[in-house]
């Protein structure tokens, strides 16, 4: 994430929002769900000329949602919706994008919620596009990717980009691989911005809590940070690309390793955080345990070719490609039939509202 664009700054409202609604003609009418931190972002990339084409129709947040158009286009959308906007009702909503000539209709999840990543495949079913970052589909519950995998038999489009590496080619390389007789054999990296960001820089010298404000105020965690020291995130994207490789794995099958200590897991976000220095002394002890060997923390994600997958802590030495990653870096290397001498490696930022709102643009305008 760049200096610019603070989740502060996203949050105020300030930078986005720039008349997006009022302009014509547009072949493709969104809906936007989500206006936090990735939200925010798609907001102001929607008044940049290359989505010229896009005409944002509605927009909604946890608890309001806009569909007049000169409210479209005010220029302080996202903090207007705060304080003012209609009751959060999906029907409203969605016969915004119906009411919409426009040939082509997506609807874009920028939040985390479960309830309406449990919607999508019944949007798609009704002949609306899905946009995503929101992973709870993807990586949730088998029963709901198997739902999911029905309704795009029937050629919904369903953009996931943005759920894996915050964009990254992955999932695009995966499908490519696999469309081309090639079978993936092993998968293994760091797939958590966040996660990365904490450990490449932890040297004991800082408090690990410290570091996770600093990734939070960043915008590289989940709304709740313990979604990422959980494992729970890095454990939806690698059944998010385990399943996309052909695996059809359960959520109870990866092994997850938790960084949150037992005392801390049954709060809400704000005592959590309010106590997030409890973090610090475990993973200060298993710091000075891998210094001993010469050896780091990295939170590694791996899939087998047993299709045994475990999400977890592992130390490793310096030399190792994943400690020697920097910032958010992500890394997936992925071994298959044809790349089995030396894995296939994607490399590079893989959390941060510029790069993921990117990732979800990009999918929006694949649909042109
Ligand atoms: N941050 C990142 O780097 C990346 C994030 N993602 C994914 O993007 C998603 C959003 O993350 P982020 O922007 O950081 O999270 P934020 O907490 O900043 O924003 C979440 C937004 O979702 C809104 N929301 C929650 N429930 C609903 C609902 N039922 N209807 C409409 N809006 C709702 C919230 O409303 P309110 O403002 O009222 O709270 C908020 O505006 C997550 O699924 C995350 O995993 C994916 C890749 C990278
Ligand atoms: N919180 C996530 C954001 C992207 O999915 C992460 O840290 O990777």
């Amino acid at each position: 994430m760049n200096a610019v664009l603070t989740p502060e700054k996203v949050r105020d409202g300030s930078k986005a929002g720039v008349a997006i609604a009022a302009r014509a003609p547009a072949g493709i009418a969104l809906v936007l769900l989500g206006t936090g931190v990735v939200g925010g972002a798609f907001l102001k990339l929607l008044n940049t000329p290359v989505a010229a084409a896009l005409r944002l129709v509605g927009v909604a947040n946890s608890r309001r949602q806009q569909t007049a158009v000169e409210a479209l286009a005010d220029r302080g959308l996202r903090e207007q919706l705060k304080r003012q906007g209609d009751a959060r009702d999906d029907v409203k909503l969605l016969n915004a994008l119906d009411a919409s000539d426009a040939a082509v209709k997506v609807i874009v999840d920028a939040t985390a919620s479960a309830e309406l990543a449990a919607r999508h495949a019944e949007w798609l079913a009704r002949g609306y596009h899905v946009v995503t970052a929101n992973k709870s589909l993807g990586g949730g519950e088998l029963s709901g990717w198997r739902t999911l995998q029905e309704a795009l038999a029937k050629g919904a489009h369903y953009g996931d980009a943005a759920t894996v590496g915050a964009g990254l080619p992955v999932l695009s390389t995966l499908r490519r691989l696999r469309a081309c007789g090639d079978g993936l054999l092993t998968l293994e990296g760091v797939f958590s911005g966040s996660l990365s960001y904490l450990f490449n820089q932890y040297d004991g010298s800082r408090p690990f809590s410290a570091l996770l404000e600093e990734a939070r105020q960043q915008g590289y965690t989940e709304p709740d940070p313990r979604s990422d020291l959980s494992g729970e995130d890095v454990a939806r994207k690698l059944l998010i690309l385990a399943r996309n490789a052909g695996f059809a794995l359960g959520t109870d099958e990866v092994e997850v390793e938790s960084l949150v200590p037992e005392s801390l897991r049954g709060l809400d976000t704000q005592a959590f955080l309010a106590r997030a220095d409890e973090l610090d002394a475990p993973l200060a002890a298993r710091h000075a345990e891998a210094a001993t060997r010469g050896n780091v923390l990295r939170y590694l994600a791996r899939l087998n070719q047993r299709g045994h997958a475990r999400v977890g802590l592992v130390e490793v030495s310096p030399t190792h490609p994943a400690a020697r990653l920097y910032g958010t870096d992500n890394q997936f290397a992925l071994t298959t039939t044809r790349y089995h001498t030396q894995p296939l490696v994607i490399q590079g930022p893989g959390a941060g509202p510029e790069v993921t709102a990117q990732a979800l643009l990009g999918d929006v305008l694949a649909l042109g």
